[in-house]
């Protein structure tokens, strides 16, 4: 499989070139050059396969040249053999139409753990002797203590991560703070997620720095994370009747990277009735696939932190296909983009893209009502993130086909606060997370400077 450029000049890798690489050089992110194909023959003989078995038969494809069966086998099997579910991602049923996806059953409680494990095991493997490789990423939360997890204490890996100063929740500052392995480096950064995005994208935009530090991405923008996360909607799509049956999904979204894996799967071939982009009131995405508006505005702090966004990473991917897979088109777009801050969406782009996404603004007492729902209907404490999936996929169930399942992409006791102020029960953590309240915590502040992060990374790696 090849790999090339949503700006269309970076050179074509394969898979692992497109792994180590994260970013391509010319700015843009990397996709597969071709769609390979589920039939229908293929999803119905997942009927019965387990995670494992599904997941190699969905990444095969795109790792060939790359890895051997064996290899991608045994990766696989490293990857999910220590989830704290024997199913990994099991579906749970909330009433005759709406589901649940738990996608929070690794380490660190939150979706980012299916891929990050992976893609931990991908740069051991991929990674000699004598390499090494210097991860830099910026986190509104949950990426950052699931990518830590899975490099600590790997060698030849150094990982710095950057999250916004003051806007993540007290369990997932710890998560990542109180890891104690000398190649972990937390930074507090003066801004918010989006300003920690940018300067993580402008190291990889300097060319000098990305080559003597061997930069590498754990951020979405790295194409093994969304390989990676394609498989689940596989896994559920099938236990929900796929081929027969369409379903459709709630995704609640940020960086647009989990969304854009329902999409690869639905590119795939994978029936897929809607998929439902559930925004907080940081709304850049509902606003540009329901009017075509583009445009950053400022960042509004919510109880759903990790969907504290406004310049979603992925949504470069779906551009790609809406200007017809024209790399210079799209660099032109983004050139544009990057420098005024708004981007217009033709009608035919906007009516191209709503043949699969609808899109949904849920505002913080949507939300709470979710929860409170979850809770007192169904039994289930759901975390606020879920719960701003949850609220739309209930707003939108006249648009949507088939059985709707909502992502549930984190644990609920991530965010006590609100699911206590929602429910009034105070989620625990389970114990396998440990007492990250017990430990000291380890991170350096920084200004959002290029400057500054330059020095503190030429100090440390
Ligand atoms: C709990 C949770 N839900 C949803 C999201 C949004 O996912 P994405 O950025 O892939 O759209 C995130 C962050 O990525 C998250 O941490
Ligand atoms: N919500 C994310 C933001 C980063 O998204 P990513 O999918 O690009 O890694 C987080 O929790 O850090």
């Amino acid at each position: 499989m090849q790999y090339i450029s949503t700006r269309g000049s970076a050179p074509v890798l394969d898979f692992r070139g497109a792994t180590l690489a994260g970013l391509a050089t010319d700015g843009g992110l990397y996709l597969p050059a071709e769609w390979p194909q589920l039939s229908p023959e293929l999803l119905e003989s997942l009927a019965t396969a387990s995670y494992a078995e599904t997941a190699f038969t969905v990444m095969k494809p795109y790792v060939q040249g790359s890895l051997t069966d064996a290899e991608l086998k045994s990766l696989i099997a490293d990857a999910y053999g220590d989830f704290g579910h024997a199913a990994v991602t099991p579906l749970v049923q909330l009433d005759h139409r709406q589901w649940l996806l738990e996608l929070f059953h690794g380490p660190t409680l939150a979706f980012k753990d299916v891929a990050l494990q992976f893609l931990g095991g991908l740069f051991g493997h991929f990674l000699g002797a004598k390499d090494r490789l210097t991860i830099v990423g910026a986190t509104s939360g949950d990426t950052g203590s699931a990518a830590i997890e899975a490099v600590a204490g790997r060698p030849g890996i150094t990982i710095f991560m950057l999250h916004p100063a003051g806007r993540v929740s007290d369990v997932q500052r710890r998560q990542m703070t109180t890891v104690n392995a000398p190649n972990v480096h937390n930074i507090a950064v003066d801004g918010s997620f989006d300003d920690c995005q940018k300067l993580v994208k402008t190291l990889f935009n300097d060319a000098a720095f990305r080559t003597e530090y061997q930069l590498s991405a754990v951020n979405s923008i790295n194409w093994a994370r969304l390989l990676a996360q394609i498989v689940y909607y596989v896994h559920a799509g099938v236990r929900l009747g796929a081929p027969g049956r369409a379903a459709s999904w709630s995704v609640p979204t940020g960086n647009f990277g989990d969304v854009f894996a329902g999409y690869c799967a639905h590119r795939m071939g994978l029936p897929i009735h809607k998929l439902l982009v559930a925004t907080n009131v940081n709304d850049i995405l509902a606003r540009a696939l329901s009017a075509g508006d583009y445009s950053v505005g400022k960042v509004t702090p919510t109880a759903t932190p990790s969907m504290d966004i406004q310049i979603s990473s992925n949504f470069e991917r779906l551009l790609f296909d809406l200007y017809g897979r024209d790399g210079a088109a799209l660099a032109a777009a983004m050139q544009g983009f990057e420098q005024t801050g708004t981007l217009k969406l033709s009608d035919a782009q906007r009516a191209e893209a709503a043949k699969i996404f609808l899109a949904s603004r849920v505002n913080e007492a949507g939300m709470m009502q979710a929860l409170a729902w979850a809770n007192s209907e169904c039994g289930q404490l759901i975390d606020p993130h879920t719960g701003v999936g949850l609220a739309a996929a209930r707003a939108r169930a006249e648009d949507c086909e088939g059985p709707i399942v909502t992502l549930a992409t984190a644990h609920p006791a991530k965010f006590p606060d609100a699911v206590e102020r929602a429910t009034g029960i105070r989620p625990g953590l389970p114990r396998r997370v440990g007492h990250l309240f017990d430990r000291e915590e380890r991170y350096e502040h920084l200004p959002a400077s290029e400057a500054a992060l330059k020095a503190h990374i030429r100090a440390r790696a």
